[in-house]
């Protein structure tokens, strides 16, 4: 059993390159149980390499890493059985239907809630008779998260997993997720480019650049801490009170976090939702 305050996932000081260029550069992060954390970045961040760091899918060079408590390289199979791992492309299960597979699946788990399975298969409106290889991109990726949920692992990993799901479903599968994680004290970490689904359900949000860990905050701290101040052209710039830090800053504005209700002068101070403080991270990255 996992002590409630044993990370789930523990990454430190995490370095991984291709090549010589770092894919994941000094990164740490850890995962406890009831988190459910919302890994936010660009495209080639890092977010699918700490995944598969995490599963022991790829080494990595500098740093330590445990899963469970284990090293990834080497996960028993007792770790595996309670870990959940949805790639960003699940495969697998080609000539078999829904019902055969999720029947050769769930014979590896000994946990495994077929009543659970029953409701998600409703819920996704999956045909059990279908072919796996005939079912389109969001319904494969429907079956790989019954598959990934329905033993209730301690430890979820998904990569982008509702990117091919339709609002409805998306909506009632990131709810699930959330319970899940509440009930069952487990731990999750999931990757997405969709930040209204983030703040409906992640109780923390990690942002990711080139590798990095920029940011890692619970989202309810989010909002209190970070603020938009925006200063009028030719408007003198005194200097900042004690305890802000500056995230990004441009002419006329500058993202600050550590905010605690302090006057700043000559200043609009504006709160900013997931979606802005992101654009406003990555501005110069994206030449905005
Ligand atoms: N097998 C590989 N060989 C070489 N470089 C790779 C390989 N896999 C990933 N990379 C590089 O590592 C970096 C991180 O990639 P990764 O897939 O982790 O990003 P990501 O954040 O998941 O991106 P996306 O949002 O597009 O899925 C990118 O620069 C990518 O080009």
């Amino acid at each position: 059993m996992t002590e409630p305050d044993t990370p789930l996932l523990s990454f430190n000081k995490i370095t991984k390159r291709y090549g010589d260029k770092p894919a994941l550069d000094d990164f740490s992060l850890e995962l406890l149980p009831g988190m459910v954390v919302g890994l936010l970045g660009h495209n080639g961040a890092g977010k699918s390499t700490l995944m598969r760091a995490a599963m022991g899918i790829l080494d990595i060079e500098l740093g330590e890493l445990k899963t469970l408590g284990e090293s990834p390289a080497e996960l028993s199979s007792s770790a595996k059985s309670r870990i959940g791992y949805v790639p960003q492309q699940p495969v697998g299960y080609e000539g078999f239907t829904v019902a055969q597979a999720l029947s050769l699946h769930s014979s590896f788990y000994s946990d495994w809630d077929k009543e659970l399975e029953s409701q998600w298969l409703v819920r996704f409106g999956l045909d059990s008779k279908a072919r796996v290889q005939q079912l389109s991109i969001g319904q494969r990726q429907s079956l790989a998260l019954i598959m990934a949920m329905a033993y209730r692992p301690k430890l979820l990993l998904l990569d982008e997993p509702v990117a091919s799901l339709d609002p409805i479903s998306r909506q009632a599968f990131m709810s699930d997720l959330f319970e899940l994680a509440l009930e069952s004290g487990s731990g999750v970490l999931f990757s997405t480019h969709i930040t209204s689904d983030l703040e409906r359900v992640a109780s923390h949000v990690a942002l990711i650049r080139q590798g990095k860990l920029v940011l890692m905050r619970e989202l309810d701290l989010l909002r209190e801490q970070i603020r938009l101040l925006h200063f009028s052209e030719g408007a003198e710039r005194h200097q900042l009170p004690e305890g802000l830090t500056v995230l990004a800053q441009n002419r006329y504005s500058i993202l600050v976090d550590g905010y605690q209700g302090q006057a700043i002068s000559d200043a609009q101070i504006e709160t900013v939702n997931l979606e802005r403080l992101y654009m406003e991270m990555n501005r110069g990255e994206m030449n905005l």
